[in-house]
């Protein structure tokens, strides 16, 4: 196996509330190498998009973090804001929630894609240009339209270049928050295509967070399911569709084809005994509302944090 560009490892993060703690990140690990794609699956409110702020050091001041975040073996989080500075866009980017609606009225796409290159002293003048003509030619863009205004663009546009923007500074991870959510089915689709090239073609490593399974397949080979803040079970695509080995994964597949998830994820600010799951799930045993079940590996890659994980074999839901 290849030498991991990104490892994370026992990430936690709370958050402060004016009374008491969110505990929203209950230790994550995860692995990726060059051209790897992963997803990050969940329903709202399980910790996708905390788990990839705090990868890029961007949680709010109320956060208290604790865990690694390797990049080429080199914990970016070690120094705080002062190591993971040196890191952010020019190794680790991301596409934020919604970024396709955040940019200026005011300023024209190239002048925007150009300013983290001034920012980070990637290139100026001329060279910016060039490279911003390079950026909106490889998410399919016509150069011309640098000199375009966001209103002038689509939103599935918009998405292209809030990604050209994030590739500005050459990362080799991009993290993208939901990038095809508000997005027509045939924008998605071309979205998701456009990530699965930029993965293949540049060897850029992947993580896409969504709520939406079927989604994953079309960039990841692998997926980790995330709930109340850990992962659930970490499989191949084809491992998850085919032999899901937890309850969690299976109701979302089935919520994938219609099927509602009876009841509501956990509040984070208290933590009981057991799964977080058991609540919810249709098999629960004893011992689920009592012994909290750790990640354990089934077969090579295929991981999953249910007491029951042994018997739950063939197919999902
Ligand atoms: N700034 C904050 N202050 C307090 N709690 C927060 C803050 N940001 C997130 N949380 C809490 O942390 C938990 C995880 O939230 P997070 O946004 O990471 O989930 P998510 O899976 O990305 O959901 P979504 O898809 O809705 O973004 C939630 O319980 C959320 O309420």
């Amino acid at each position: 196996m290849s030498t991991p560009l990104l490892e994370v490892r026992d990430l936690h993060v709370w958050f402060g509330l004016r009374k008491g703690r969110v505990h929203a990140l209950r230790g994550l690990d995860l692995t990726l190498t060059a051209g790897e794609g992963l997803g990050l699956v969940g329903e709202s409110g399980c910790g996708k998009t905390t788990a990839i702020l705090a990868m890029m050091g961007l949680l709010p001041p109320t956060a208290t973090l604790s865990g690694e975040v390797l990049f080429n073996g080199e914990n970016i989080l070690a120094k705080g804001e002062v190591s993971v500075r040196r890191h952010r866009w020019t190794d680790l980017a991301m596409v934020f929630q919604g970024a396709m609606n955040a940019f200026s009225p005011v300023a024209t796409i190239g002048d925007q894609i150009a300013e983290p290159m001034r920012l980070y002293g990637v290139a100026d003048g001329k060279a910016a240009t060039r490279r911003v003509h390079e950026l909106l030619e490889l998410v399919g863009i016509h150069p011309d339209r640098a000199r375009r205004y966001p209103h002038e663009f689509s939103g599935g546009m918009r998405q292209r270049a809030a990604i050209a923007m994030a590739l500005a500074c050459g990362p080799k991870v991009l993290l993208a928050d939901e990038p095809t959510t508000a997005l027509d089915v045939i924008v998605q689709a071309q979205v998701l295509d456009l990530l699965d090239r930029l993965r293949a073609e540049l060897g850029l490593a992947v993580v896409l967070v969504t709520h939406d399974l079927p989604v994953v397949g079309r960039v990841c080979g692998r997926a980790a399911v995330m709930y109340a803040g850990r992962v659930a079970e970490s499989a191949p695509i084809g491992d998850l569709h085919r032999d899901s080995r937890h309850p969690y994964s299976r109701a979302l597949f089935a919520a994938g084809e219609g099927h509602f998830i009876p009841g509501t994820p956990p509040r984070l600010d208290e933590e009981p005994p057991g799964c977080s799951f058991a609540p919810r799930c249709s098999l629960t045993e004893d011992r689920c509302r009592t012994e909290t079940p750790p990640l354990l590996s089934l077969s090579s890659g295929h991981d999953s944090a249910c007491h029951l994980a042994a018997s739950l074999s063939g197919g999902t839901a």
